[in-house]
């Protein structure tokens, strides 16, 4: 048995590729640092001089990503608008947030997002601008988790799962890691994924024995019917680029793994249908500190097909009903988790995984005039979404006031306990929030918002996704690549002089008498100047470089889909 779980990287142990392969840096510091210093000794003396802040060039806080999605077939009823990624949003009168709001000059409220996907967005600019990256960095064997949150309606489902037109993220992603890591159709399985994050080898039997599971599901499900669905919307999506791997390891496997948590418990929708056994098997959580689902069932898949069908399968399963909001509303928190393992041995494997979360509508009894089982589902569905808002409230307090003591509740509800360490910041999750921009939604929109607004005060680990991409699917293969990187070396070991010189005149400007300063710092400026110009034009070379490497991968490679741009809605 292998011990797998996915590294866990900070900046200082992992730095980018950027910062990992540049010497300058530490010229860049040695100048920031003799700035800092010329700024206290001279600032009374030149008040006229610009000095680059320290804090200008120093690491920001990495905080949670937060992104918006405003539902794109409702109008905007002139109640929001869009600047950049700020949304902004007018009081409408009648309101309950009208009603309640004091300061009647501040009718206009606004918020902050990573990035807003306004009405127009496609389901592909999504995927292209937030998942895309992740996907690689997940098979660079990275954890990833994305979460949709949003009043009921607002259309979650359709961002996650989408339709066979527009299909969503899941599917786009299912069609991304199968044309980006192609494994053979007709592979058996060598190890399976425990829910603990463990992999464990199997025999000769149960790796026949996992296959027959996954034919016994597909045979449940409307096979043909998906397959045609599949296919068609494979095609479409075959015209997007996908990244390039040159070497797979020799253990490439991929797992799915489906659950809900309806009415506070979890169930597996990949579980066997037992005809004659109506009640479905709760599952339990475990684990100290990364918490899973114990028995959790895994499915081997092969192909994209496989894997959409299995969920398919799931979906079917999946608690929907009609509700006064939503013809077909989720009436469960759903986890689709894939589970890549890859690797040499059983000694030498590890696993990533990465959870598309779907989390249930809030919703107000006032609103859906539920009555029965719906009120108790949206009873149970309101208490967890606050459990939610409660503990996203309390880390962010934690975070900005160390002394405050208070704790979390994660444990007050199954979802909280099974993505803590992804709320704390210790894993890659993301948010994204979905509106419906109908007025008669706004006072539900407004906590969504509000709940967004303090889920981006969580300060994250860096997970620097992006030194994967450097050391993982395109790697530098060429001769002319490394002639090219070669040139650069140099170039660097130039700006190196710069800075050193750089740094030397600043520090001969401190021991100067007054009248001399600006003309040495007029010096030292134009030397900044000249050596930002040189990195500038360095980062611009390097992405000349790993344009031309792509391209030369796509000829020698394994994989290489064309794109299309006329076609823009995939
Ligand atoms: N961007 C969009 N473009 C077109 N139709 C959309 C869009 N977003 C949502 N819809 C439609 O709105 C309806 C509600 O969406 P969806 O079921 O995804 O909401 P939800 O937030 O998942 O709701 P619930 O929490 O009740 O499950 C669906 O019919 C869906 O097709």
């Amino acid at each position: 048995m292998c011990e797998t779980s996915a590294p866990k990287l900070s900046m200082d142990e992992n730095p980018s590729f950027l910062r990992a392969r540049d010497p300058s840096i530490i010229s860049w510091n040695m100048y920031r640092n003799g700035l800092k210093n010329a700024r206290h000794n001279l600032a009374n003396d030149f008040s006229d001089v610009t000095f680059i802040s320290g804090s200008d060039t120093q690491k920001q806080d990495n905080y949670l990503e937060v992104f918006l999605r405003i539902r794109g077939d409702v109008p905007l009823n002139n109640l929001y608008t869009v600047e950049n990624n700020m949304l902004y949003c007018v009081l409408p009168e009648g309101s309950q947030a009208a009603r309640n709001n004091r300061d009647k000059a501040q009718l206009v409220k606004k918020f902050e997002f990573s990035h807003i996907f306004d009405v127009h967005t496609k389901q592909n600019n999504i995927f292209d601008l937030v998942i895309k990256e992740r996907i690689l960095s997940f098979i660079n064997g990275h954890n990833s988790t994305i979460m949709v949150y949003g009043v009921s309606g607002s259309g979650k489902t359709y961002t996650m799962v989408g339709t066979a037109e527009e299909p969503g993220i899941i599917p786009r992603a299912i069609d991304y890691f199968f044309r980006t890591i192609k494994i053979k159709s007709n592979k058996l399985p060598c190890f399976k994924p425990l829910p603990n994050g463990k992999v464990i080898p199997l025999g000769s039997q149960d790796r026949l024995a996992e296959v027959a599971y996954l034919y016994s599901l597909l045979e449940q499900t409307n096979g043909l019917y998906n397959a045609g669905i599949f296919r068609e919307m494979e095609r479409r999506l075959s015209l997007n680029e996908v990244a390039i791997v040159d070497q797979l390891s020799p253990i490439t496997e991929i797992w799915v793994g489906f659950v809900e948590i309806y009415n506070e418990r979890i169930y597996d929708l990949l579980e066997p249908i037992e005809s004659n056994n109506e009640q479905r098997t709760q599952l339990s959580i475990g684990g100290a500190t990364n918490k899973y689902i114990r028995n959790q069932k895994y499915v081997y898949v092969r192909t994209a097909l496989e894997a959409y069908q299995v969920l398919q399968f799931g979906i079917q399963r999946l608690s929907y009903a009609a509700t006064a909001i939503n013809q077909h509303s989720s009436r469960a928190h759903s986890i689709f988790s894939v589970r890549l393992i890859t690797g040499y041995n059983s000694e030498n494997c590890k696993i990533s995984i990465f959870n598309f979360c779907d989390l249930a509508g809030s919703e107000r009894m006032n609103k859906t005039f539920n009555r029965g089982d719906r009120l108790k589902e949206s009873t149970k569905i309101n208490t967890s979404l606050l459990v939610l808002n409660r503990c996203i409230n309390c880390i962010r307090e934690k975070q900005q006031n160390k002394k405050n003591s208070s704790m979390a509740p994660f444990r007050d509800s199954k979802l909280t306990q099974l993505f803590q360490e992804a709320l704390e910041g210790k894993e890659n999750i993301i948010m994204m929030v979905n509106i419906n921009p109908s007025p008669n939604m706004f006072d539900d929109t407004l906590g969504a918002l509000q709940f967004s607004a303090i889920a981006q005060q969580i300060v994250c680990k860096d997970m620097s996704i992006m030194e994967d991409r450097n050391n993982g699917p395109n790697q530098l293969s060429t001769s002319d690549s490394q002639d090219d990187i070669h040139k650069l070396r140099e170039e660097l070991e130039l700006q190196k002089l710069y800075f050193a010189e750089f740094q030397e005149k600043a520090e001969l400007a401190l021991t100067m008498e007054t009248n001399h300063i600006k003309k040495n710092l007029n010096e030292v400026i134009h030397i900044k100047d000249l050596a930002i110009e040189r990195l500038e034009n360095k980062v611009k070379e390097l992405e000349n470089i790993i344009r031309k490497m792509k391209m030369e991968n796509s000829n020698n490679s394994i994989v290489e889909i064309s794109s299309s741009e006329d076609d823009d809605s995939y």
